[in-house]
């Protein structure tokens, strides 16, 4: 046998490699930004997505070549693009604003060094070259006055949270300031448990944290009910009262980045709600910036209507009639006027388009008080994704414009005499109800979690984009376990379906899964059906194999009347009478389906003992205008043939 190399050795050579890694990365971010040059003199957009796309599907081939796994190219490479579209924004932004371009600023902030403010605006200063002098602040009131009295250059301040949403002190202070919005910028607010001597969680009696933290991290807090909150202004002050007490007992919510400032350590992980858990912060100057043409833009307005019927709808239709998106509306109280409202407007256009100078005059008509915030450059980098069924369009006719006169509020909610567009549902790269064909692998529980992990990289490189997890009542899985599988999916790019047969488990798996499955023996659980029927989750409803189409669209009916109308109809096979014990997929009962209603419709053709059935009936979905189809794991023999089948689909 060969003797394995020392381990010291291979080190080493590792960390030549990372050091080799990282002077590449830095020469690809010079490159980019000479591109970032030529594009402003050419003025071309900084984002390219056809070449992103191009360069995506050579490096996947290039990767293959090397044994680099597809999706791992994939991700690592749509954050090095991130990185270098932002580059390349804060460059042309720079260049147009040399005001806030400077060598040195003093960035106001909340809190100390080590808060996720901080945090926040040390990354912005970073990407800029700016040499930061931080001026940490007692409240957001003390940020806006420092720089509207001259003693900081920006200020920053968090606006809105993927767990806790917006944070409405913020949007109070922008009532009353003449400072103007000119950037954003988003971090990863990672929660941990912060301690000290390397204390464990079992020690710990008291947990130091700001009330945002503590919002952010309820679930967590609940589980763990016998430590004693102590509310703080900021985590950086949390961290500060950790290091100050006399004893390891307490602890604080802070990042392990701001915590390893204070020579913290994270006994624990992951406390937020969401899974991913980001902060969006606002950057505020005296003066207003421009930005380029090439750059995504975004306006902040705020806006008080009339009190009259209407009067907030007569406001959006001005900027539906100019083609104007709002990506945000926040409303807030107006000081003094009890029960009358600020509304707030982030809208994706530049202050500088005609488009949107127009809208603005005819906002100021239909409102009493009107004031853009700002302007400035929109940091969302929406990742290029590979994806076959986006590669490939296909026009689903059968589904698009049926000629219905109008709507009939009393016709049944699934039909489309009720509602003549079609339900669209997308999460992530999932998408059916649209022109997508959508693939989803269905895999039943328990599995060991390492060969489920290596399971879904394959599931996501055969071009599925979901997967549904059966039998996690059989299998007598905790909810914690749930989350493992959802969190594996989630991780490889996937979407996560969760089948649930009793009312027990309803509530904890919704929290973990994007969608949750409802097998055809609970087409007839109307309590089940009432649940489904009050979350927001997207729901599949299978049908029972004996039901006849009716049943199957009343019990949809149950679900949509109770609120949730994300809801996708799953044919999974009846029975059929020539062989009672092979089912059948009901072809006349899906051309049915899908003419009477606007639900997306999948086919389950897990029934299928052959092959080559498995092929045909996938491609008469197909053919019929079906949204999409759900296969077993152990179907088709090998990943390769899947991906054969699908590539075939969507040609
Ligand atoms: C570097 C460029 O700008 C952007 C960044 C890209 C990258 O980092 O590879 C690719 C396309 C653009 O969205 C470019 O246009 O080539």
């Amino acid at each position: 046998m060969n003797k394995a190399p020392e381990l010291n050795q291979t080190r080493k050579q590792i960390t030549a490699l990372d050091k080799e890694l990282l002077s590449l990365l830095s020469k690809r971010r010079d490159l980019s930004l000479d591109v970032a040059r030529s594009k402003e003199i050419d003025v071309r957009p900084i984002r390219d997505t056809q070449r992103e796309k191009e360069l995506l599907a050579r490096l996947v081939e290039q990767g293959r070549e090397h044994g680099l796994d597809a999706h791992f190219v994939i991700s690592l490479y749509q954050s090095i693009i991130e990185d270098s579209v932002l580059n390349q924004q804060a460059y042309l932004h720079g260049r147009a604003n040399p005001e806030i371009q400077q060598q040195q600023s003093t960035i106001a902030y909340l809190g100390a060094r080590g808060s996720y403010s901080f945090l926040a605006a040390s990354r912005f200063c970073q990407r800029r070259q700016i040499d930061m002098i931080d001026l940490g602040c007692q409240s957001f009131d003390e940020i806006i006055k420092s720089v509207e009295l001259g003693h900081a250059d920006l200020g920053f301040l968090p606006i809105e949270n993927t767990s806790s949403g917006s944070i409405n002190e913020v949007y109070d202070v922008l009532q009353h300031t003449s400072l103007s919005i000119v950037g954003e910028t988003t971090i990863e607010v990672g929660h941990c448990l912060l301690t000290k001597d390397g204390a464990g969680l079992d020690s710990i009696k008291t947990v130091f944290a700001h009330p945002q933290p503590i919002s952010q991290c309820s679930h967590w807090l609940s589980q763990h009910p016998s430590l004693t909150l102590a509310y703080c202004s900021s985590s950086a002050e949390a961290m500060q009262k950790v290091i100050d007490a006399e004893d390891s007992s307490v602890a604080a919510i802070g990042s392990a980045e701001g915590g390893a400032l204070y020579q913290l350590t994270a006994a624990e992980n992951g406390l937020a709600n969401q899974k991913i858990n980001q902060s969006r912060f606002i950057v505020v100057a005296r003066k207003a910036v421009a930005v380029p043409s090439q750059l995504p833009a975004k306006t902040t307005l705020i806006m008080a209507t009339g009190q009259k019927p209407g009067a907030l709808v007569e406001t959006l239709l001005v900027l539906k009639a100019h083609n104007i998106n709002m990506s945000k509306l926040e409303s807030r109280p107006i000081p003094g006027t009890p029960w009358e409202e600020m509304f707030y407007l982030d809208v994706d256009a530049n202050l500088a388009t005609t488009e949107l100078q127009q809208a603005l005059k005819e906002l100021e008509r239909l409102t009493r008080f009107i004031k853009v915030l700002g302007c400035y450059p929109c940091e969302t980098v929406k990742p290029t994704q590979l994806n076959n069924s986006q590669l490939v369009i296909e026009p689903n006719s059968s589904k698009e414009s049926i000629s219905t006169p109008s709507e009939d509020n009393d016709a049944p909610k699934f039909s489309k005499r009720y509602r003549q567009q079609n339900t669209q549902i997308e999460l992530k790269q999932f998408n059916v109800g649209g022109s997508d064909f959508a693939a989803m692998q269905q895999v039943s529980l328990p599995i060991d979690k390492d060969v489920f992990a290596t399971k879904v990289k394959q599931i996501k490189e055969s071009g599925f984009q979901a997967v549904l997890l059966l039998d996690t009542t059989t299998a007598s899985l905790s909810a914690i376990e749930i989350k493992e599988y959802c969190h594996l999916i989630d991780q490889a790019g996937l979407t996560s379906a969760v089948q649930i047969d009793s009312v027990n488990h309803f509530n904890e798996t919704v929290k973990v899964a994007d969608m949750i499955y409802l097998a055809g023996k609970e087409m007839y659980n109307e309590e089940l059906l009432g649940l489904a029927g009050s979350v927001s989750t997207p729901v599949l409803l299978e049908r029972n194999t004996m039901a006849s189409t009716t049943d199957w669209l009343a019990s949809a009916n149950k679900i949509l009347t109770q609120g949730n109308q994300q809801l996708i109809l799953v044919e999974a096979g009846i029975r059929s009478f020539s062989n009672p014990e092979q089912l059948a997929l009901d072809l006349a009962g899906l051309i049915e389906v899908l003419s009477e209603s606007h639900l997306p419709v999948l086919g389950n053709v897990s029934y299928a003992v052959e092959d080559k059935l498995v092929c045909q009936q996938a491609k008469a979905l197909k053919q019929l205008h079906a949204n999409g189809v759900i296969i077993n794991d152990n179907q088709l023999n090998c990943p390769e043939q899947q991906a054969e089948l699908l590539h075939r689909l969507h040609q």
